[in-house]
C-alpha cells in the first residue's frame, strides 16, 4: 500500500489564465492505493457525496488508466468538490505519484503531470495542467503546452470558499471568445508583475498582477457577493484578490500577519451576502507527499 498527502491549489491567479497556479500548504486529499486486479475506489471525506465511485467517472480512475495500474484507490477528501481549490486535480496528482510508486513505474514528477491531467480531462472535457502542475510539483507553477517552469516563494494567502457549487465545465462557457488589444496588454503586464513578485515573494507585487479584464468579471457574477467580499479584504489589507480557479473560491494576497483580519473580513463580505463560507488562512506550499 501506498499513501499521498496532495495540497489544494489555485489557478489562473487572475492574469495567468490556464498557465498561473500555486500549490497550496492547506488543505488537502489524502489517497491510499492497493494493487487489485480491477480499479475500486471508494471515497469520503468532505463533499464525498457528490464524487462518483465509478473508475469511468472518478479522475483518479482514468489515472490508473493511464499508467496501466490498476489498484483499489481510497480517496479521503480534504478539498471539497467544484471548490475552485484544484478539488480534482488533488485526487487526480496525489493517484499518479502514489500508483507510480506502487507500480514502480519510474516517471519523475515533472512526468507525472500530464498523466494526471487525464484525470482533469474527466471532469472539464479539457487536460488542462495549471491545477496539476503545482499539486505535485509544488511552488508557483507556470505552464506552457509541453513545459512547466516551477518557482519556489513565499506568499501568505487567503482562501474563502463559500457553499456554493460551480463546476469547472460551467465557468469555461462563460469565458469570451475574443478579446479587445487594450485589455490583453493590460493583462500581459499584470501577469509580468505577478511572475516577478512570485520570484520576489513580493505580496505588493503578486497582489497587483492579480488585476485583470478578460476572464475574471465575467466569472466573477457566478460568485454571490464577491464584489463585496472583495473589497472587504482590499479594506484590511489585502494587497490583491481574485477567482480562484474557475471559483467560487475568492482568492486573496496579504502578509502573513494579516491573514486572520482578512479571512474575517471575507466571511463577512459573504454573510452580508446570505452566503455561508469557510476561510483557509494558507500559503504557497510543496508539492504532494508520498508515504
Ligand atoms: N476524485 C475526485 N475529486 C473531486 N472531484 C471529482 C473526483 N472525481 C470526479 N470528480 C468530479 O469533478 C467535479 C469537480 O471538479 P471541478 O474541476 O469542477 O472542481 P475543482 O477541482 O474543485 O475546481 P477547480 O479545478 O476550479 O479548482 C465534480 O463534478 C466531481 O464529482
Ligand atoms: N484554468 C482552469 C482551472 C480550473 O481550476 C480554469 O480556470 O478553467
Amino acid at each position: 500500500m501506498r499513501t499521498v498527502r496532495a495540497p489544494a491549489t489555485s489557478a489562473n491567479l487572475g492574469s495567468g489564465f490556464d498557465v498561473f497556479g500555486v500549490a497550496l500548504d492547506r488543505p488537502a486529499d489524502v489517497i491510499r492505493v492497493e494493487r487489485a486486479p480491477h480499479t475500486t475506489i471508494d471515497v469520503t471525506g468532505v463533499g464525498s457525496q457528490y464524487i462518483p465511485t465509478d473508475p469511468e467517472k472518478n479522475v483518479v480512475g482514468a489515472v490508473a488508466d493511464a499508467l496501466n495500474a490498476p489498484a483499489h484507490i481510497e480517496i479521503d477528501k480534504g478539498v471539497r468538490p467544484s471548490s475552485g481549490l484544484g478539488s480534482s486535480a488533488a485526487s487526480a496528482a496525489g493517484a499518479a505519484l502514489a500508483l507510480n510508486a506502487l507500480y514502480e513505474r519510474g516517471h519523475s514528477r515533472e512526468e507525472l503531470v500530464p498523466v494526471a491531467a487525464e484525470g482533469e480531462a474527466v471532469v472539464s472535457g479539457e487536460a488542462h495542467v495549471d491545477n496539476v502542475a503545482p499539486a505535485l510539483l509544488g511552488g508557483f507553477t507556470v505552464a506552457r503546452e509541453d513545459e512547466v517552469t516551477t518557482v519556489e516563494t513565499d506568499i501568505s494567502l487567503v482562501a474563502c470558499l463559500p457553499e456554493i457549487a460551480v463546476s469547472t465545465r460551467d465557468a469555461r462557457r462563460v469565458v469570451p471568445d475574443r478579446a479587445d488589444m487594450k485589455d490583453v496588454v493590460h493583462t500581459i503586464g499584470s501577469a509580468a508583475t505577478l511572475t516577478v513578485g512570485m520570484c520576489r515573494s513580493d505580496p505588493e507585487l503578486v497582489g497587483t498582477g492579480m488585476d485583470e479584464r478578460l476572464v475574471t468579471p465575467a466569472r466573477s457574477e457566478l460568485i454571490t457577493g464577491y464584489a463585496g467580499v472583495r473589497e472587504a479584504a482590499l479594506d484590511t489589507g489585502a494587497t490583491g484578490v481574485t477567482v480562484s480557479g474557475a471559483g467560487p473560491s475568492v482568492l486573496a494576497v496579504c502578509d502573513s500577519e494579516k491573514r486572520g483580519r482578512v479571512a474575517a473580513a471575507m466571511l463577512d463580505g459573504f454573510e452580508d451576502a446570505g452566503v455561508e463560507a469557510r476561510a483557509y488562512k494558507t500559503r504557497v506550499g510543496g508539492g504532494a507527499d508520498l508515504f
